[in-house]
């Protein structure tokens, strides 16, 4: 079998009393789209936050391309690209230099990175924004290209917390071709967590996830035959007894 790229074992985390993953258990193979859905508060973050390495779980096993933060942070590092909830652009810097500076971290320089960031960046329609300083652009803008910056490396598991707040409906879809396209140049794994249903209709398998626990996993006609519902919509109230969120348009 496959090594998978991302493999939890009862992962768990609390904040003092609050225990905001109870238990987490999650594969994913190389080259898989996942969607993490669940309401607010279900633990995305939290556990999308113990995936990139910024804190450690209070108990379970994280391992990421075979190997845990432990021992190998800079080898998972350099195979990772992340899309934040939260923004994190240097504001001062310009597009190109935010997106060089990310670039030369990742071992990257020169004609190589420039080819990859004016590619990224015409695919994104933010090619007239290169040279503008970050702090200019609007908040929408200002995700493209961090969508940009984290898919610079070509990185093996994608991990996008919410990545479309903020974007219009054209662009959404552009996210969606962005990261089929790399999962099929590059054999990219995707997890990306949302609490938007339509976001996760055509991931190759979801995990519904909430209150701290994943209830269900599968691909989104499995959730769907599980709930015995006509839409993965009527699934998602049926199995989490949450209403889903619509997507905002702009
Ligand atoms: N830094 C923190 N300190 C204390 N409690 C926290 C912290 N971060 C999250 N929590 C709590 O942990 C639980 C899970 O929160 P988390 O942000 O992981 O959920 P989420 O599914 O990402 O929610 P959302 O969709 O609203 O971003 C919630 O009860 C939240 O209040």
């Amino acid at each position: 079998m496959t090594e998978p790229v991302l493999a939890l074992t009862d992962v768990r985390k609390s904040y003092g009393s609050n225990e905001a993953l109870k238990g987490v258990s999650l594969d994913i193979a190389p080259g898989e789209i996942v969607g993490l859905l669940g309401p607010n508060g279900a633990g995305k973050s939290t556990l999308f936050q113990i995936c990139s390495g910024l804190f450690s779980p209070d108990g379970g096993e994280v391992r990421l391309f075979g190997m845990g933060y432990k021992d190998n942070a800079s080898e998972i590092l350099k195979q990772l690209g992340v899309v934040f909830q939260s923004r994190s652009l240097d504001l001062d810097m310009s597009v190109r230099a935010n997106l060089k500076f990310h670039g030369n971290l990742f071992g990257l320089s020169g004609k190589l990175l420039n080819q990859r960031i004016d590619t990224a960046a015409a695919f994104f329609a933010v090619t007239e924004l290169i040279d503008k300083p970050v702090r200019t652009l609007s908040g929408g803008n200002q995700r493209r290209i961090e969508i940009v910056r984290a898919t610079l490396n070509m990185p093996a598991l994608l991990l996008m917390d919410e990545p479309s707040v903020g974007l219009d409906p054209t662009t959404r879809k552009l996210l969606g071709q962005h990261i089929r396209g790399l999962r099929d140049t590059h054999q990219t794994s995707i997890l990306w967590a949302t609490h938007l249903v339509e976001e996760v209709e055509h991931a190759d398998r979801i995990a519904l996830i909430v209150a701290g626990k994943i209830i269900r996993v599968g691909t989104p006609a499995e959730i769907i035959a599980a709930a015995g519902t006509e839409t993965l919509a009527d699934a998602y109230i049926a199995l989490t007894g949450v209403k889903p969120m619509a997507a905002v348009v702009e």
